[in-house]
């Protein structure tokens, strides 16, 4: 079969890979997965009766967007309505599985003419909440508070805020608001007593990461002009290639799944976007998908997204590579980046987009896969054990903030102009900053990753900053890394951080808050809540084992962050994988 008649996705490999891959399928299929998955039959994930249950309640999204194909007049009445009433604005409040989906629709298909212009906040950042601010007519501006739960600390204190912002205009403050969330949650009683305009009461049997075609991604798709009819129907024909009539050999989320499974499984577990430009930012959700999913007991696939292609040399061979093609995007570069990849012997999935709405399959097929891989790792791909631990953290940190007014603060091993460096001593020798800083990186061994975790503000100044960073550390060590931006990023890779394989290597960067934002009703401001969630992610870090450094830069991130990536990979240190584009 050539490469062209195969069905999606196309997977090209050496053939002891492919083997594994057919093993992988002929395993689907002697236990009749497909047939399985579609009668709900939690068994295949854990033997364990109360832990299935738990699964059967998390397995909605197989047949939502047939749900919300019949729920789209509630959804239109409301833009409708927010239109008329002369709203130019809409910020979402929300984090993880709230707030991804409805952001990739924003970089993906901007705004159509006449709707409302989304700003999604999904950080403590008192800079980004400000900068936020700045950009919207508090007037005309619509939030959606966004949480399945009704209980993440950072949707609750943004609504709080904003909605102290908006009361002091006078007028009826809940016309401002609308909520997304399961039924009988605290915030949907909330949404009630503050007489919001809308609540949008989700099927409650959707996981947050599993929720993109639920109201959670069509109510702010909806407010932008996104066609979310036509979404949908991509997704049902995607379900529908992947129903258990289909053979398992033509079902694209079983291949996926299997090539995803069969690969983990055998060290092949750093899956690696390569997305056509105008649909990168789909890496964000597909990133928490697979790390909240899989990452857990030890086991695990890592998401890197956004991480440049370089060239052959600067990879182990722990990585699937993904190509996600979109038809007349500017993929040039990919596709030569790709060719010499695959010379080099490295994996490939590829799908094809004919157009941006093929997104609405690329969401279904790929939750399928997730759940398929975590078969494979025989974990169960729907709960999210360890993302608490951190934020127990981060509550007795708070409480210790309510009693004594402040946080506890740690001694730096190292502080060097404007770097102060904490984390366990390295030794003799090792005192100062670049021995320190070697000592650390010296532990980085093949297959381990690398994960940059950045709270400051995601400016495009920083964001390329921290991209060089990763990438000279990559070159130098040959290994995957991720960047994420705290707190967003606790609700996505910080699972798998915690719960996955011990081969991460974490370093943790911090910036001075240029001005702080209050929280009304509480002591403490943005600021410490965002300072005591990095440290509480530390603390759950170490109490893991996890290989873990802070860097606290002062004064200017800019300056600093190109200081420190001098410190960290010395120009004479730098890898010869120059990136391709
Ligand atoms: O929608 P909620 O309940 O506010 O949760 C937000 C995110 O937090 C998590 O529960 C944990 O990180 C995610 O799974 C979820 O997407």
């Amino acid at each position: 079969m050539t490469a062209q008649q195969e069905p999606e996705p196309q997977f090209e490999a050496e053939s002891a890979l492919q083997e594994l891959v057919s093993t992988g399928l002929e395993r689907l299929t002697a236990e009749g997965v497909a047939r399985r998955i579609w009668e709900r039959d939690a068994s295949l994930w854990k033997t364990d009766r109360a832990v299935q249950q738990e699964i059967r309640e998390r397995l909605g999204w197989l047949t939502v967007a047939n749900t919300m194909q019949e729920r789209l007049q509630e959804i239109e009445g409301l833009v409708e309505a927010v239109r008329q009433d002369g709203y130019r604005y809409a910020v979402l409040l929300g984090m993880g599985g709230s707030s991804l989906c409805p952001e990739v629709l924003r970089l993906t298909f901007g705004v159509a003419p006449g709707y409302l212009d989304l700003f999604v906040l999904d950080t403590t950042d008192p800079d980004t909440i400000r900068a936020v601010e700045e950009r919207i007519d508090l007037g005309k501006t619509l939030f959606i508070v966004a949480s399945k739960s009704g209980e993440t600390i950072e949707t609750l204190s943004h609504f709080r805020y904003f909605w102290q912002r908006v009361s002091e205009l006078g007028g009826e403050g809940g016309a401002h608001f609308i909520a997304i969330t399961d039924p009988g949650t605290s915030l949907e009683q909330l949404a009630h007593d503050h007489r919001f305009r809308h609540v949008f009461a989700n099927p409650p049997d959707i996981g947050g990461r599993y929720s993109a075609l639920s109201f959670f991604g069509l109510v702010p798709g909806a407010l932008i002009g996104v066609d979310i009819k036509q979404l949908l129907t991509r997704a049902q024909e995607a379900m529908s290639r992947c129903s258990a009539s289909q053979p398992v050999a033509d079902n694209p989320g079983l291949r996926l799944g299997a090539v995803l499974g069969a690969l983990g499984t055998h060290g092949r577990d750093k899956i690696t976007f390569v997305l056509s430009p105008a649909i990168a930012s789909y890496g964000y959700w597909v990133e928490q998908l697979i790390a909240e999913s899989t990452g857990k007991e030890g086991r695990g696939l890592l998401p890197v997204e956004g991480e440049a292609l370089g060239a052959p040399s600067v990879y182990g061979n722990d990585r699937l590579f993904v190509y996600l093609r979109l038809e007349g995007d500017d993929n040039a570069a990919l596709d030569e980046g790709l060719a010499r990849l695959r010379t080099a012997g490295q994996p490939l999935v590829r799908f094809h987009l004919a157009d941006r709405y093929d997104l609405g399959a690329q969401f279904f097929i790929w939750e399928l896969a997730t759940a398929v891989a975590g078969i494979f790792l025989q974990i169960n791909a729907f709960d999210q054990p360890n993302v608490q631990e951190s934020k127990d953290n981060t509550a007795r940190l708070l409480e210790r903030f309510r009693r004594e007014g402040k946080l506890p603060e740690l001694e730096p091993v190292i502080s060097e102009g404007a770097l102060r460096v904490y984390g366990r001593r390295m030794g003799e020798g090792k005192e100062g900053l670049d021995s320190y800083l070697q000592a650390f990186l010296d532990q980085v061994r093949p297959g381990d990753y690398i994960a940059l975790m950045a709270y400051v503000r995601r400016s495009e100044v920083n964001e390329s900053a921290l991209q060089a960073l990763r990438l000279r550390l990559r070159d130098r060590y040959r290994v995957a890394t991720t960047l994420g931006y705290g707190p967003r990023f606790l609700h996505s890779t910080g699972q798998l951080h915690k719960g996955g394989p011990n081969n991460g290597v974490f370093i943790q960067i911090t910036g001075d808050v240029k001005q702080d934002v209050p929280i009304p009703g509480e002591s403490y401001t943005f600021g410490i809540l965002k300072e005591a969630q990095a440290l509480g992610d530390l603390f759950a870090l170490s109490a893991h084992e996890r290989r873990n450094i802070r860097i606290a830069i002062g004064g200017d991130l800019a300056a600093g962050l190109q200081a420190l990536a001098q410190r960290l990979v010395p120009v004479e240190q730098q890898g010869d994988g120059q990136p391709s584009h």
